[in-house]
């Protein structure tokens, strides 16, 4: 393996980020490009969820230790900068992004999630938006996606400790080994209007990687080697 950027070289990341779009609040919706592009070249995104914050700052920290022309795909960390500045898992309107696509299964009114992973009920009350793809963070990512035409996409959130993949494909096999997480076909709950069942009307394909409940340390510690592995990954 060729080396990496020294470490006391790490803080800044090289490039600014290229603007997609704006946030409800109006902050900059960023993405950080390959160092060139193939049919080959997929995305890597974090943060739709603006309180799992361990995967964001482990994503950045793979970033931050490539050198620029070691990044072979795509990335956003921050698909909702708005929820990840107020530690919220929806958006500044309180709609979860996740829920918000305009898919064929988008479905109005309330969505649940648990308060922690103590939890067992989802009982805490967010919004799937007034419309299918109503919110301007879902409108922008899928306008990138539809103009970058990325091989596949994964999505990282936390903290349900898997590697879920409904084709599971090779890609799939290689994240679950490299994060030492267990494949599954599916979360196991239905997630009406989420950026997988998108992706999957456009057959494009989407692996979700659910980190367990782990700090934003412990990640930059311990998924350091396979997010940077996912960044070269050929
Ligand atoms: C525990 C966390 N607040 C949560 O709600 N987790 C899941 C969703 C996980 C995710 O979105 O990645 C839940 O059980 O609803
Ligand atoms: N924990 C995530 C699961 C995402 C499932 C994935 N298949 C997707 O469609 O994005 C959620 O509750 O939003
Ligand atoms: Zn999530």
């Amino acid at each position: 393996m060729t080396s990496l950027r020294l470490r006391s070289e790490r803080g800044p990341l090289t490039l600014p980020g290229v603007e997609y779009g704006r946030s409800a609040l109006g902050a900059p919706l960023l993405w950080f490009p390959a160092s060139y592009s193939t049919p080959e070249t997929g995305l890597i995104l974090a943060g739709t969820h603006g309180d799992e914050t361990a995967a964001v700052i482990a994503l950045s920290c793979a970033l931050r230790s490539l050198l620029p022309e070691q990044q072979r795909h795509h990335v956003i960390l921050a698909a909702n900068p708005d929820g990840c500045q107020l530690g919220l898992r929806a958006n500044a309107n309180g709609v979860d992004l996740n829920r918000n696509f305009a898919t064929l299964n988008w479905k109005p009114g309330e969505t649940h999630y648990r308060w922690n992973s103590y939890a067992d009920a989802r009982d805490v009350v967010l919004s799937s938006g007034s419309a299918p793809g109503s919110e301007p963070e879902t409108q922008a990512l899928c306008a990138l996606i539809d103009e970058l035409a990325p091989r596949w996409v994964v999505s990282l959130h936390e903290p349900l400790a898997c590697i879920e993949d409904p084709d599971s494909t090779a890609l799939a096999e290689w994240l679950s080994h490299a994060f030492d997480l267990p494949m599954v076909a599916s979360v196991g709950y239905p997630t009406p209007g989420s950026f997988g069942s998108w992706c999957s009307e456009r057959s494009l394909p989407c692996i979700t990687v659910e980190l367990p409940p782990v700090s934003a340390d412990e990640a930059s510690e311990r998924y350091l080697p396979a997010l940077i592995g996912l960044l070269r990954h050929d």
